[in-house]
């Protein structure tokens, strides 16, 4: 399996509104778009653009969010996990089965409307990892 590109960078934060408000008086920098519901996920999403990336900025989506914990232990949020993109998602999944790797969870569509799943960050040296598949161009 290759390391693929990163993707994006997710942001957990309690309010994307005032996180736009940091990085606009930090960088200038404006959303790629307006925020949007995944409810699949449990988050609410923005994108902020950098030249070779991207940070997601993500906000509970309801109590059974999976970051709330994360929002819990970190109440002004704070850097969540990071995606890297695969050409074929289901044999990444195959790939870290095979390595006995943790899954969380089966594979879903992620905000970029290609299928993503995550690894456990206890197997991935304490990092939230996100696998996507490559968007087609
Ligand atoms: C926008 C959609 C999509 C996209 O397309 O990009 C997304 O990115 S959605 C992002 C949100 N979704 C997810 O995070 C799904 C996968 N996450 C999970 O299944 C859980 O959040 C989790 C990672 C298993 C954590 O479980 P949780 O119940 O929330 O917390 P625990 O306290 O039980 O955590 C266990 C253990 O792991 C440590 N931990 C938790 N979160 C992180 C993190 N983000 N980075 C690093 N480590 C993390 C936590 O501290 C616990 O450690 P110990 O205390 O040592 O046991
Ligand atoms: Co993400």
């Amino acid at each position: 399996m290759k390391l693929g590109r990163l993707n994006h960078v997710g942001v957990a934060t309690p309010s994307i509104e005032r996180s736009l408000e940091t990085y606009k008086a930090m960088f200038g920098a404006e959303p790629a778009g307006e925020p949007f519901d995944l409810p699949a996920q449990g988050v609410r999403v923005c994108f902020v653009d950098t030249p070779n990336s991207q940070i997601e900025l993500i906000e509970p989506l309801g109590e059974t969010s999976p970051i709330v914990k994360f929002l819990e232990k970190n109440p002004a949020g704070g850097q969540h996990h990071v995606c890297f993109e695969v050409e074929d998602i289901a044999a990444a999944r195959a790939h870290f089965e095979g390595k006995g790797a943790r899954i969380l969870g089966p594979t879903r569509i992620g905000a970029h409307g290609t299928p993503v799943f995550f690894l456990h960050p206890k197997d991935m040296g304490g990092v939230l990892t996100e696998l996507m598949e490559t968007p087609a161009h």
